[in-house]
């Protein structure tokens, strides 16, 4: 029997999306991102996770989009089901998302990382938009999120020449929040997502749509939005409990509401 193309596993208040695709270094078909779409549908409304790690395996994270998949499309095929427009609801997970990369992170795979809310990288990880090679452009937001991420000088540099950054290039890049030995990724991307986890939901949240926000409106704007967020959450139990823990020196125990 084939073995499933998504992994999914949960700890504690944290779930663990791994592609597993190995025979082709993850590459991204549609059978797999529907998984990963519906998996991450799935814990985002489940109460009981705070944080989902999204991984791959050692050598890749994920090689791409499947070439194979799409070698034979039709302008009329893409266009009409809309290809990989469902795809892009990983970024709109309202819980927060963690990318664990190790080996290959190119084209969507490189895509769907930055899809996450924040990438830690093995020190293998190699990230890429080499979709220029096969004739085409990014299609998964290559183009839009590296830019934002990296600035426009390494983008252009990266989805025109089509070649690969390693791990210490993309840390240097702002791509990726933090390097660490391959051996090391999961369990430091598995920790950092426990740490976010059992933080207030309601604030994880909240701080989440406000650093997005920041992306798609004026300043002022933006920080009107932060401080109405700031106000809203002074309605919740979470920081009552947060505060009071810290004037009485002991731990705050989040009840995620
Ligand atoms: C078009 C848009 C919008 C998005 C995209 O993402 S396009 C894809 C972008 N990615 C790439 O162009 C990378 C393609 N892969 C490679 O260049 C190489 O596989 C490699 C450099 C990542 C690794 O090379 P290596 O020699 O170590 O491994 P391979 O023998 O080449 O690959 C093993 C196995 O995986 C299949 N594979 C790899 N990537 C893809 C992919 N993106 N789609 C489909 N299949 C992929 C590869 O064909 C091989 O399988 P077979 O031996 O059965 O052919």
């Amino acid at each position: 029997m084939a073995s499933k193309p998504l992994k999914t596993e949960t700890r504690g208040r944290v779930a663990i999306l791994t592609l597993n695709r190995p025979e082709a270094l993850n590459a991204l078909n549609s059978e797999l991102m529907n998984e990963v779409c519906d998996a991450v549908a799935k814990y985002s409304a489940d109460e009981k996770i705070g944080a989902i790690v999204i991984t791959g395996s050692e050598k890749a994270f994920a090689a791409g989009a499947d070439i194979k998949e799409m070698q034979d499309q039709t302008y009329m095929d893409v266009f009409m089901s809309d290809f990989f427009a469902r795809w892009n609801e990983v970024a709109y997970a309202r819980k927060p998302t963690v990318a664990a990369v190790a080996g290959y992170a190119l084209g969507g795979g490189c895509e769907l990382a930055m899809m996450c809310d924040f990438i830690i990288a093995a020190d293998n990880a190699k990230f890429g938009q080499p979709e220029i090679t096969l004739g085409v452009i990014p299609g998964m937001g290559g183009s839009q999120r590296l830019t934002r991420a990296v600035g426009k000088a390494k983008a252009m540099d990266l989805c025109l020449t089509g070649r690969m950054m390693d791990a210490e290039e993309a840390e240097r890049s702002g791509l990726v929040s933090r390097v660490v030995p391959a051996d090391e990724l999961l369990e430091t991307a598995i920790g950092a997502a426990e740490k976010i986890a059992n933080f207030s939901l309601p604030a994880v949240m909240m701080a989440k749509e406000s650093v997005n926000r920041s992306f798609e409106v004026p300043l002022d704007e933006g920080l009107r939005f932060e401080r109405r967020l700031f106000h809203s959450l002074f309605a919740t139990e979470d920081q009552k409990e947060g505060m009071t823990a810290f004037v009485e020196k002991r731990k705050a125990g989040f009840k995620h509401r």
